[in-house]
């Protein structure tokens, strides 16, 4: 009797060891990677090498998607983190640039008119943000952090329809593309200028309840060909992060958005982009 018992046990634990490794293996969307790198050391890993661990910060999510994955974060940013990314928008930014595929950046307001800076990734208050933003998607050593950018769109400010991740075909020519996108409102002194994913379905069954406070709940579903679809209100201190890349590592069509104009007042937000890389 204590024999079986102690087989059935010995069973068991084999079974639900296998079971939790799968699940594991399952989880990772970069799975490919896996057994090459130790997983627990790619949190806090810059494209540099140096690592950091940032300021602790409590924040809630909601999950707004899950294909495209888009999760909802409040209070993502301190607001001493914000307010030194604004100064330094404030002191160096310059018309923000569309970046066609083949030929050099140009200004263009009909496409984006906002205005623009880009911050190094080793700036200190980007490194404690960039951390708890790898932290945040489990990333792995293959994942990195882009500069990011703080750019501010002020009346009739926006930003045309595009997607975050370049072509597959450049991106298996360069052996990297853009996997995930920060979105982090810094400042939301303005009416309109939400952004909008015409293609992704506004989340829950209801219009009401807290999601109205988040997203533009006048949308109506039924009319119009430029009508459906999720705008985000932009709410400072909060984050929308979506994921750009699907299971195979290619670019998503679901995750079309635009920054819509802005009305009267400001709309400032921090882009915090991570990168995936292979061998190519
Ligand atoms: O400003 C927004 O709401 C969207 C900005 C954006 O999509 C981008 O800069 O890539
Ligand atoms: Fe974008």
């Amino acid at each position: 009797m204590a024999r079986q018992i102690l087989t059935t046990i010995t069973f068991a634990t084999v079974m639900l060891s296998v079971a939790v490794a799968f699940a594991w293996t399952d989880y990772n969307p970069l799975s490919w990677e896996m057994g090459k790198h130790l997983p627990w050391l790619s949190q806090f890993v810059f494209k540099d090498g140096a690592t950091s661990v940032g300021p602790e910060q409590s924040y809630r999510t909601s999950l707004l998607s899950r294909d495209p994955l888009v999760i909802y974060i409040e209070d993502f940013v301190s607001e001493a983190e914000m307010d030194y990314l604004l100064d330094l928008h404030d002191r160096f930014s310059e018309p923000a640039k569309v970046y066609p595929t083949n030929g050099e950046p140009y200004v263009d307001k009909d496409k984006r008119f906002s205005n623009l800076t880009f911050i190094d990734r080793a700036d200190a208050v980007v490194q404690g943000i960039g951390a708890r933003a790898l932290e945040f998607q489990g990333s792995r050593p293959n994942v990195t952090l882009e500069d990011p950018y703080v750019q501010r769109y002020g009346p009739g400010g926006h930003f045309m329809n595009h997607y975050d991740w370049i072509g597959d075909e450049s991106a298996a020519a360069r052996g990297s593309n853009r996997l995930s996108t920060f979105l982090i409102y810094l400042e939301s002194d303005c009416t309109e200028g939400g952004t909008r994913f015409p293609r992704i379905p506004p989340p829950g069954l209801s219009w009401n309840g807290k999601w109205c406070e988040r997203i533009e709940c006048e949308d109506d579903l039924s009319v119009g060909a430029d009508r459906g679809g999720t705008t985000i209100r932009p709410i400072r201190g909060n984050a929308v992060f979506w994921m750009n890349l699907d299971r195979d590592l290619k670019g998503d069509t679901g995750t079309l958005h635009r920054g819509m104009p802005v009305g009267t007042g400001a709309k400032t937000v921090m882009n915090l982009f991570t990168a995936v890389h292979w061998d190519p």
